[in-house]
């Protein structure tokens, strides 16, 4: 089984076991628990779920969407086949001053691809896109809002910070596109990929989402080994990473299993 089946699960069990049933934004209320924390060693394993399908090219290209393109205009992720921000495009075409916006207005990715390479020692090195005087202008608040940096004997470690996580939908592309920016920024910067730590702060299931969630549950015994990540060696300009330039080797895995989207 893979590392994060199981990591994945376990937080799945616990919540639909002893998660606290409460309402919020949405209208559709969820079973939550606080403060919800996996951590892999990226040299070991890449982080997926093979108890149901991932579309891993999907949450590459909205993670490259984000932090390489640095865009929140809607229409740049469905001309790569990518849907799932439509419900929160607003009359502008964008979502705000969210997200890539922000990446972009700070010139975060550079300042930290900076600091890697020539001050690595840094501690303040972050992305954060948590920005209070934009917040009224952003369709939905930033939910993976904040990734702190830190180099250790030539490693890379990531920590995300994960303020709200639908546990369903949400997370396991998250894990993947923060996994797979962590190898990106490594390469890039000469280091080797080390430890990704997912830190949630509201980890949540949607009551329309548990039937979901049981069947994959079901699926723990036949659970699979995680795939080989492949990331193109000869990419050295971060800019230069396109959706094809990282592959899963070997992906094997249940089937998907569809579940509903709370805007
Ligand atoms: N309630 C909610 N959950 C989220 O995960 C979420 C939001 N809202 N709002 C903003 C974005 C949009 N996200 C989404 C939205 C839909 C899927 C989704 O439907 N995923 C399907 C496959 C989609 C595909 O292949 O195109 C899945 O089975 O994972 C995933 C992430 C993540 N975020
Ligand atoms: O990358 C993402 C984006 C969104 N989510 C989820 C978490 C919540 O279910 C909703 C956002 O609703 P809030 O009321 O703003 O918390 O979207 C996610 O898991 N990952």
């Amino acid at each position: 089984m893979s590392l994060y089946d199981e990591k994945y699960l376990a937080i799945t069990k616990d919540i639909l076991d002893n998660g606290y049933f409460d309402t919020n934004r949405t209208g559709v209320s969820t079973y939550k628990l606080p403060h919800q924390i996996m951590q892999f060693n990226l040299q070991k394993e890449f982080p997926i779920l093979t108890t149901k399908f991932v579309a891993f090219k999907t949450a590459v290209k909205e993670m490259l969407w984000i932090y390489q393109k640095q865009s929140n205009v809607v229409e740049d992720l469905r001309k790569v086949n990518v849907k799932i921000w439509n419900e929160w495009e607003g009359q502008d075409g964008t979502i705000g001053k969210a997200y890539g916006y922000q990446i972009k207005k700070f010139h975060q990715i550079d300042n930290l691809i900076e600091a890697l390479k020539n001050n690595p020692q840094d501690r303040r090195m972050m992305l954060n896109i948590w920005n209070w005087q934009d917040l009224p202008e952003m369709n939905l608040a930033p939910c993976c809002f904040l990734t702190m940096w830190d180099v250790t004997d030539g490693h890379l470690n990531c920590m995300l910070v994960q303020r709200s996580g639908d546990i369903p939908l949400g997370v396991p592309f998250n894990s993947t596109q923060f996994a797979v920016l962590t190898h990106m920024l490594a390469q890039v910067t000469g280091l080797k990929a080390g430890l990704f730590t997912h830190v949630i702060n509201n980890a949540h299931i949607y009551e329309n989402q548990v039937e979901g969630m049981k069947i994959q549950l079901t699926r723990i015994n036949e659970a699979y080994e995680a795939p080989q990540f492949w990331i193109n060696p000869d990419i050295k300009n971060f800019y230069d990473f396109t959706a094809d330039d990282v592959k899963l080797v070997d992906y094997k895995h249940h089937e998907a299993i569809k579940m509903e989207v709370s805007v």
